[in-house]
């Protein structure tokens, strides 16, 4: 069997009771788990030194081995901070209003993926597949095609790809796109962002698209190749999720949180602080609930955790500000001696931690204004107690949301829709809460991380599609 060699910027910490918060980090990390391979990318560590080291420090954890790279600071700055969460994020999240564009950051881009393809090549064997992820690293096959590799390779965006009038935006769009035709296989989340990627093929670059039957993919010609693009949409560790939630709810920090609820209902809401995952008209909505139904008020509590993220970068810095303005004004024209409305965390907490949380939890907030996946929100639903659920809140611009239509789906930027959405979770009589979420759970019981791995790594195995 061909060893699997996963290439992403973000790796789970080598030590694990370390928290990640991503999901990319936690759901490969949950793939690769029983496969074993190899797992190579940033290390996390920012250099005070002129240049990036070019060779991986390697540390084995049972099957995996972890190949690792510190970049110095001009490195990851450029090309992390700097084209691919300046430019690419926003625009990948159809927010090109905060878009930022400079030369010097696309050639800190190529230069970090040449740096990276030549620190993994020494360690591929020929029949090695190599799988690729997310928008860091879209130039990393070409890269290795370019020292004459010809492994198969593969690709998967964790973002939404947006569509052709909105990627152009982004003045070297063509040489991405060419790029991502170095790739054998290329992985979307959903059908909707497939289709984009098509429609760029179709119209931009003058390639065809040959549909294989629904959910098989599409086989692409362009810049001289041919290679399958098809959504598998990413899921959670579900069973085992499942059986961690029975006993997380009466753990210590699940006890705590309870008693101080005093019996009051909670919402929960679990997001890096990112301005894709739609947070301040989320705490609107709640304000907004509070206002259209005010006997919630000192009945419910809502509870956001929001670790900080990529705070190098200006947009962070501004969202972060803006949402601690936000929660201080409604906690303070909507508190009462015994009550604040909003508890507003900028911390991270640890998964078995979280699942007693969502356990407790009588609503999942889950409004991002555009998200490839969302994995909250399928951790959400494997937690909840099948017999007296909570309800799932889900913005239809999530990619999770063409996987659970049951959840109740509403549109991120009407805070007063969300508000009546709340009012009818918080009061939905348990039958259809019950149904609801068994239709959910059987879902992400059929389609768990396990699934989502198998099928790429199939789809890859039969490669190239030439
Ligand atoms: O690595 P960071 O810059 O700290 O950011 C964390 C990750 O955020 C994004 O995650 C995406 O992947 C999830 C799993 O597929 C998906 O559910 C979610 O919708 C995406 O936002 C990013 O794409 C990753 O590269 C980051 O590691
Ligand atoms: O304090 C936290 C906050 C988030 N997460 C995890 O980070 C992931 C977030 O993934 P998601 O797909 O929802 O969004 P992303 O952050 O990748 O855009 C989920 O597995 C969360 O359980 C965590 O472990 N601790």
């Amino acid at each position: 069997m061909s060893r699997l060699v996963v290439v992403s910027n973000r790796v789970a910490p080598i030590d694990e009771s370390k928290q990640t918060a991503g999901g990319l980090a936690v759901a490969v990390l949950a793939a690769l788990k029983k496969s074993g391979g190899i797992w190579f990318g940033w290390s996390g560590t920012v250099l005070d030194t002129d240049a990036s080291p070019t060779e991986p420090s390697l540390h084995q954890v049972g099957k995996l081995t972890y190949a690792t790279q510190d970049l110095c600071r001009r490195d990851w700055d450029e090309y992390y901070n700097g084209f691919a969460n300046q430019t690419l994020w926003p625009l990948f999240h159809y927010r090109p209003g905060l878009l930022s564009v400079s030369r010097r950051t696309m050639e800190g881009y190529d230069r970090v993926n040449a740096i990276f393809a030549t620190g993994l090549a020494p360690l591929l064997r020929p029949d090695d597949m190599v799988w690729v992820h997310d928008y860091h690293l879209i130039p990393f096959a070409r890269n290795l095609r370019d020292k004459g590799l010809g492994q198969r390779m593969g690709f998967f965006l964790h973002t939404p790809f947006p569509a052709p009038e909105l990627l152009v935006v982004v003045p070297n769009h063509r040489d991405l796109v060419r790029d991502l035709c170095a790739y054998d296989l290329v992985g979307f989340h959903t059908e909707v962002d497939l289709r984009c990627f098509a429609n760029y093929i179709r119209y931009e670059a003058g390639g065809e698209v040959e549909p294989l039957g629904p959910g098989q993919g599409m086989l692409i010609r362009a810049f001289g190749r041919q290679l399958l693009a098809r959504a598998f949409p990413i899921s959670i560790d579900t069973p085992a999720l499942e059986s961690v939630a029975r006993t997380a709810a009466r753990s210590r920090h699940a006890e705590r949180l309870r008693e101080s609820l005093v019996g009051r209902r909670l919402i929960i809401g679990v997001d890096r602080l990112d301005y894709s995952k739609g947070l301040p008209q989320r705490f609107e909505a709640f304000e907004q609930l509070l206002v259209s139904f005010p006997e919630h008020c000192n009945r419910v509590s809502f509870l956001q955790i929001a670790p900080p993220t990529r705070e190098d970068v200006p947009e962070y810095v501004s969202i972060r500000r803006a949402l601690s303005e936000l929660a201080g004004r409604i906690n303070g024209n909507f508190a009462e001696f015994d009550w604040v409305p909003i508890r507003y965390l900028n911390k991270s907490f640890g998964q078995r931690v979280l699942a007693g949380f969502y356990r407790l939890a009588h609503v999942g907030l889950v409004t991002p204004l555009r998200d490839g996946m969302n994995l909250v929100a399928k951790e959400y639903v494997a937690c909840q107690d099948p017999e007296d659920p909570g309800v799932l809140v889900l913005s239809e611009f999530a990619g999770a949301a063409h996987e659970l239509p049951e959840a109740m789906i509403v549109n991120p930027f009407d805070s007063e829709g969300v508000a009546d959405a709340l009012q009818r979770a918080l009061t939905m009589p348990l039958e259809e809460r019950r149904e609801r979420h068994a239709a959910m759970l059987k879902t992400l019981r059929a389609n768990s991380i396990g699934h989502w791995r198998e099928s790429y790594v199939d789809a890859l195995t039969r490669a190239p599609y030439a």
